[in-house]
């Protein structure tokens, strides 16, 4: 008898995911499966179903009716999934390399089948464990080019573009980001988590009205500008990678929002790598670059071949489009250097240095350049003066 109820929405257990793998017919009915839950991160439950014998497997995503992090006091939609689910598909259509192939969905279950990755490391894990993923920057700054670019109103038509504008409507999930990245850092909210070496820092940066006055302007930005379909939390923690391969995963933020912000969740995600990395530094610096390099390479030729406005193609309006996402993803950086560091949920490149002195070195040294970065994002005037304010603050 089955023990999944049709049509009513239930967490999934270990034997349940199973009776759902078997009902999918990926695998074969007589299959022997073994499953196990690993999620780790903030928000789902993840089952990992494998059939040893015919060598498949698969990953069952499922979104609870709570944020797992704070438990059920913290409720949030499950449509979630089908935002995940359907931007999986949208992102997966435009940069095939770089995102798992969905098998299946139920919006009633709140579930997304999907390929499974685990050849691949999580690149937040493989670069604490010392791994530096040389391709990893070249297929994020394709992959950024090709959905900011792909998803826009020059690569969509301003038609589709705003039927999945109305797609996309994440209104739970931006609150998150506009809670816990733009306002509660920035005073003495509940959320805000950070060890006592750090308040006197925390404090300073609590009464910095400039720093304010800057984060309002970001947060007004990412409330307003509809600009692409973003992934909208695209931390190394989302990313899964080797030395050839690199896929994008994890997008149940996905909405219609500045194409900077994904830029500069990957710029700030690789500089605390470059803050805490004493010996692989280098490499990370030129990652950040290359990211840039090729997304602004990758995206300028499709600009210029692919664009659906006729008078949008001067290289004056380009460039104009190119300085506003640059000025835009150093500022959203700053944001995610700060939230990071003292905000609800951290980052183990910094929460992992065992040593507290060193520890709270490097966690200054993030407060400090996220502070630059949101104050100074417009007059950085192109990469190597981000580049040189970076080192400046870090060696
Ligand atoms: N397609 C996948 N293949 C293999 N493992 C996966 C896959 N998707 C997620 N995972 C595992 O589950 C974990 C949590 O997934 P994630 O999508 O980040 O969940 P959450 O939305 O809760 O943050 C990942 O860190 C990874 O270990
Ligand atoms: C209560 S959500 C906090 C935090 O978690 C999300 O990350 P992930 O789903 O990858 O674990 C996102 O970054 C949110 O800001």
């Amino acid at each position: 008898m089955s023990i999944i109820k049709q049509g009513i929405y239930h967490p999934l257990t270990e034997t349940t995911a199973i009776e759902l793998a078997l009902n999918l017919s990926i695998f074969s009915e007589d299959a022997k499966l073994s499953c196990n839950e690993i999620g780790d991160g903030n928000l789902n439950l993840v089952f990992h179903v494998v059939d040893t014998h015919a060598g498949k497997s698969i990953i069952i995503k499922q979104a609870l009716p709570y944020a797992k992090v704070v438990g059920e006091s913290w409720p949030l939609t499950i449509n979630r999934a089908k935002i995940e689910a359907d931007a999986l598909k949208t992102f997966g259509r435009i940069a095939p390399d770089f995102v798992p192939a969905v098998y299946y969905t139920d919006d009633v279950l709140a579930v997304t089948v999907m390929e499974d990755l685990s050849h691949l490391l999580i690149a937040r894990t493989g670069f604490i464990n010392g791994e530096t993923y040389p391709l990893i920057s070249t297929h994020l700054g394709e992959y950024l080019a090709k959905t900011l670019f792909y998803t826009s109103d020059y690569g969509l038509g301003p038609t589709r573009k705003k039927e999945q504008v109305q797609q996309f409507i994440n209104p739970e999930l931006c609150k998150i980001t506009e809670d816990l990245i733009f306002t509660d850092p920035y005073y003495d909210a509940e959320t805000n988590e950070f060890e006592e070496g750090l308040r006197p820092f925390v404090v300073a940066l609590w009464r910095d009205e400039e720093l304010q006055f800057h984060v309002n302007v970001l947060k007004k930005t990412f409330l307003t500008d509809a600009e692409v379909l973003l992934h909208g939390d695209l931390h190394t923690g989302s990313i899964f990678a080797n030395n050839s391969e690199t896929k994008v995963i994890d997008p149940e933020f996905a909405f219609y929002g500045p194409a900077g912000f994904d830029i500069g969740q990957v710029f700030a995600n690789l500089l605390f790598q470059v803050i805490v990395n004493d010996k692989k530094r280098d490499l990370f610096v030129e990652h950040i670059e290359t990211v840039w390099d090729v997304f602004k390479n990758t995206f300028t030729i499709l600009w210029e071949t692919q664009n659906k406005e006729v008078l949008a193609q001067s290289t004056s309006f380009i460039s104009y489009n190119l300085s506003k996402f640059f000025a835009d993803a150093l500022g959203f950086a700053g944001c995610e250097l700060i939230r990071r560091t003292i905000g609800l949920a951290h980052v183990a490149d910094l929460d992992g240095i065992k040593d507290e002195q060193t520890r709270l070195a490097a966690k200054r040294k993030s407060l400090e350049l996220g502070g630059i970065l949101i104050k100074q994002r417009k007059n950085i005037k192109d990469l190597g003066e981000f580049i040189e304010i970076v080192k400046g603050k870090i060696n």
